[in-house]
């Protein structure tokens, strides 16, 4: 075998207060996170909304110490996969790819061409697939490819997700027993899952497979854990006005109050490090929430971070794909998503679903530049410098 690269892909966070405001320009200029019918409009709005949010978001990551660790786990867990495998006998260069903060996937990209690395396994740092986020490194990835003819000579593969690996369930699971063991009466406790939310749409429209596998891999997770206590799913992180998947965390948690529930045990589960949204949004804001709505023992269950069972199912997961069929960029939106063909872009006259699409589009620009006049008292014209 040649030399072997292992591209871990991950979100990327801000590092300083200062990042804050170009992260989320960057993170909604992906039309993957925002879903615009006219592409020349997605900069402009992106960089409408990351202006309004940023005050905001910022004050979020002072409260977790001015920026998100995710760089530095990430690569925690990239020099902990490396020396694993070197471990199992497969010596690997790593590389770590961010989708919209630094090291960007376009610098490891780089960096594996320099190293010249001929086999290379792709392998995001996300357990279930969603259009919005293993979905979207995909995208790029592919693009990148296209452009890039040093990248025809590397031998890859992809690992599209991986919710179901037993060293990744039994690593949950051992997080949440040794959680439950700290309440007075550990098989009274509530498991509480909290998987990050997506639009509604994303799942009922575009056919991301997202929900299917957070509920498959919940079941999983209390299967391996194998303990009498009740459990509850639901969705946080919700931004912006559509409807995101329900029930939201904030309303789940008080109506298990009600119902009596005393111990919480709350489960981040789609995602493997710490960051603002178990730090900030879990511990502090969910925390205040269940207070307030009477639960009595409130417990966060740890990211999986440098577990060593769990850098154990990476290092597992790429000796597997090394020796299996190789699973291509173009091959993962097949696997993944139930595609539902979109109406053609093609205009025809008559009730069709073209005119449908296309008046669907029309109002909905008509809807978002009358929001942003009604928000900022300037026109979009205006806003874009035309007038
Ligand atoms: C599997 C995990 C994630 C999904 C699914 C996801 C979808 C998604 N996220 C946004 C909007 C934002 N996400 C933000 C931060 C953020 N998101 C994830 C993970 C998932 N996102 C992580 C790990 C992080 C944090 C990185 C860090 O700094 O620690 C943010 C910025 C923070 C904030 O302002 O709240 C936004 C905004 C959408 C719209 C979306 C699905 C369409
Ligand atoms: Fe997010």
């Amino acid at each position: 075998m040649g030399r072997v690269g292992v591209l871990l892909l991950n979100l990327g966070g801000p590092e300083k207060l200062e990042d804050v405001g170009p992260f989320l320009y960057n993170l909604f200029s992906d039309p993957e996170i925002i879903r615009l019918p006219f592409p020349w409009l997605q900069k402009p709005l992106a960089w409408f909304i990351a202006s309004r949010r940023t005050k905001k978001s910022q004050e979020n990551y002072r409260k977790i110490g001015g920026g998100s660790p995710l760089r530095r786990i990430t690569e925690a867990q990239g020099a902990a996969l490396k020396e694993q495998l070197h471990a199992l006998g497969q010596e690997a260069n790593i590389y770590i790819g961010m989708r919209y903060w630094h090291p960007y996937t376009e610098e490891a990209i780089a960096r594996l061409n320099q190293d010249g690395i001929e086999k290379l396994v792709i392998l995001p740092l996300y357990p279930q697939f969603s259009i919005s986020t293993s979905g979207s490194s995909f995208r790029l990835l592919e693009k990148i490819w296209q452009e890039d003819p040093r990248l025809q000579r590397i031998e890859y593969t992809v690992i599209p997700s991986w919710y179901k690996q037993p060293g990744y369930l039994q690593a949950m699971a051992a997080l949440i027993a040794q959680e439950l063991d700290q309440v007075p009466n550990p098989d009274e406790a509530h498991v509480f899952f909290s998987a990050h939310g997506v639009p509604k749409s994303y799942v009922e429209e575009a056919g991301d497979p997202y929900q299917q596998e957070i509920e498959e891999c919940t079941y999983l997770i209390m299967q391996t854990l194998n303990r009498p206590n009740a459990h509850t799913l639901a969705y946080q992180s919700r931004v912006g006005p559509v409807e995101w998947l329900q029930p939201y965390t904030e309303d789940a948690i008080p109506e298990l109050a009600e119902k009596g529930v005393k111990d919480l045990v709350v489960v981040p589960i789609s995602f493997v490090s710490e960051h603002i949204e178990t730090l900030e949004e879990i511990d502090l804001e969910y925390r205040e929430i269940a207070e307030e709505a009477g639960i009595h023992n409130f417990r966060r269950v740890p990211a999986l971070n440098t577990h060593p069972v769990f850098i154990k199912a990476l290092a597992d997961l790429v000796v597997d794909a090394l020796k299996a069929p190789s699973i291509k960029l173009s091959q993962v939106y097949q696997m993944k998503k139930k595609v539902k063909i979109y109406p053609p872009e093609r205009w025809e006259w008559g009730i069709t679903t073209s005119a449908e699409v296309w008046n669907g589009r029309i109002a909905m620009l008509g809807f978002i530049g009358l929001m942003i006049e009604l928000i900022t008292g300037h026109g979009l014209l205006h806003m874009l410098g035309i007038l």
